[in-house]
């Protein structure tokens, strides 16, 4: 796809995921990779419902604003992201009700805060370690996520929400899709006796694909 595509599908998956309330008002943001290399971002304070395709941010690699709008605050850790996971060409960053409301439990598991029971989810997301509160903007998700970036697909941020990585932009809207909807399904099985898949069966789809 060349960059005037690529502006317009992520106004139009923007648009269809704010319809179906996986965003809304200002919250999140998205980039992708440009053919050229530069990165393609969500301007600061925009709602994903009223995009305009000329008016979205460009950066380079260092975060420097070539053109659009002001970029997201958070561009550094798409940044981060993308610097160390070669396979990452988009994030998408959701405050997505599931997620969001997960990401305020106390005491999940850091290395992974959704424990597997579907297929599908391995498949797609597979683990999802959790980053410590920070205010939104600051520089330490950035530090934290390069640790983490290139060993998994999605991450946690605490008391906050997701971040959810795909190899183009509809790769990780569908991923972001999956895992608001697996964490639904978590809530939906608070308290229930619940057979969680076993390592075997994780194992054994892993590496499969979709
Ligand atoms: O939670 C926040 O404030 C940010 O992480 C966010 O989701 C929206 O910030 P902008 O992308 O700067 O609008
Ligand atoms: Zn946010």
């Amino acid at each position: 796809m060349n960059e005037a595509e690529l502006r317009q599908q992520m106004v139009d998956l923007a648009r269809s995921m704010f319809d179906r309330g996986y965003a809304t008002g200002g919250a999140g943001n998205l980039s992708l990779k440009l053919p050229n290399g530069h990165f393609l971002a969500t301007p600061t304070g925009s709602s994903f419902g009223r995009l305009v395709a000329e008016d979205l941010s460009v950066v380079d690699k260092d975060g420097n604003h070539l053109s659009g709008k002001r970029p997201s605050k958070e561009v550094a850790f798409h940044l981060a992201i993308y610097e160390k996971d070669p396979n990452c060409n988009a994030i998408v960053h959701l405050h997505s009700t599931y997620l969001t409301a997960l990401s305020c439990l106390e005491n999940l598991d850091p290395s992974n805060a959704i424990k597997a029971f579907t297929p599908y989810y391995v498949m797609r997301v597979g683990e999802l370690p959790v980053v410590p509160y920070y205010r939104p903007g600051s520089p330490h998700i950035a530090e934290d996520l390069a640790k983490l970036a290139g060993k998994y697909r999605a991450f946690l941020l605490a008391n906050h929400g997701p971040i959810i990585t795909g190899s183009d932009f509809l790769d990780a809207v569908d991923n972001a899709e999956e895992l608001e909807e697996t964490a639904k399904l978590f809530f939906l099985l608070a308290n229930k006796p619940t057979r969680y898949l076993t390592d075997d069966e994780v194992t054994d789809l892993k590496g499969r694909g979709k």
